[in-house]
């Protein structure tokens, strides 16, 4: 990766570009965002999806971390089925929290938001809502000047909504489940095989990699930050998305892919 890639979007944080190389001493695990970090935002999210060269790049770094590989994300489980495929990644949907979708408490607290932001929607034209099985977005990435309007109008968290926390991610906002996190779902996948016993990294962009970021940190490996955003956990950095490809090329030994 060059310095300039660094340099063009770094944060204000001004945190340095991750380790080029597995230290051999200590293998890693490694954590992937999806939107934002393994993929470009789309202004549809049914338009991401994995190229050929990535889906093979994939391939190759789980072969060389003996599959201590995972995708850390907020889609849902039918999302990740269809742009992993036949691709057999560790992944967990939902900022890792799709158990909730047994709560009927939760559930019933989803409705209610839910109903909520499609009203909400109707009333902005140019916002839509997703809906999964764990969690609800309002997306609002064609109308981005929308963002303090809406922000102002979202249903409230109070006692009747407390299964439910609310995410202020990059165009959405986001009503998930209380209690789960891409840290949570970190600390799962760690006490596992093949996980268990590596330094952990994290990588990603959005707000809520903070909190596998920070996982990470505490079970002594680091997270890494891409994008402009000032990330409070990661250690490092990378500019966007094509340097995050490049990185997991340097990682993947793939020298040819190299710039
Ligand atoms: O944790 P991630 O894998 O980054 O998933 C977070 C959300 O990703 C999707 O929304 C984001 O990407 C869309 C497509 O690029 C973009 O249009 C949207 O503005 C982004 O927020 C997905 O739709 C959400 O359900 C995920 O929570």
């Amino acid at each position: 990766m060059t310095s300039s890639a660094i340099a063009r979007s770094a944060p204000s944080t001004m945190l340095a570009p991750p380790p080029s190389h597995w230290p051999a001493a200590q293998p890693w695990a490694l954590f992937l965002d999806l939107d934002g970090t393994l993929c470009a935002y789309r202004d549809d999210p049914a338009e991401v999806a994995l190229t050929p060269a990535q889906r093979a790049l994939l391939r190759r770094l789980q072969q060389r971390l003996h599959g201590a590989l995972c995708v850390l994300s907020g889609r849902s489980a039918a999302d990740l089925a269809r742009i992993f495929g036949d691709l057999q990644i560790a992944h967990v949907g939902e900022h890792g929290a799709a158990a909730a979708a047994a709560d009927v408490l939760f559930l019933a607290q989803l409705a209610r938001v839910e109903a909520a932001l499609r009203t909400l929607s109707t009333d902005f034209p140019g916002t839509w809502v997703e809906r999964k099985p764990s969690s609800c977005v309002l997306h609002y990435r064609r109308v981005p000047q929308l963002a303090e309007c809406l922000a102002a109008r979202l249903p409230g968290l109070d006692a009747s909504l407390d299964r439910l926390r609310r995410l202020d991610g990059v165009c959405v906002f986001e009503f998930a489940a209380r209690g789960s996190d891409k840290g949570s779902a970190l600390r799962a996948q760690m006490q596992t095989a093949p996980f268990r016993g590596r330094v952990a990294v994290a990588v990603g962009d959005d707000v809520t990699d903070e909190d596998a970021f920070a996982a990470a940190r505490a079970l002594g490996g680091f997270g890494v930050a891409v994008g402009g955003r000032a990330s409070v956990q990661a250690g490092f950095h990378l500019a966007d998305t094509a340097a995050v490809q490049r990185w997991l090329q340097q990682l993947a030994g793939d020298s040819d892919a190299l710039d």
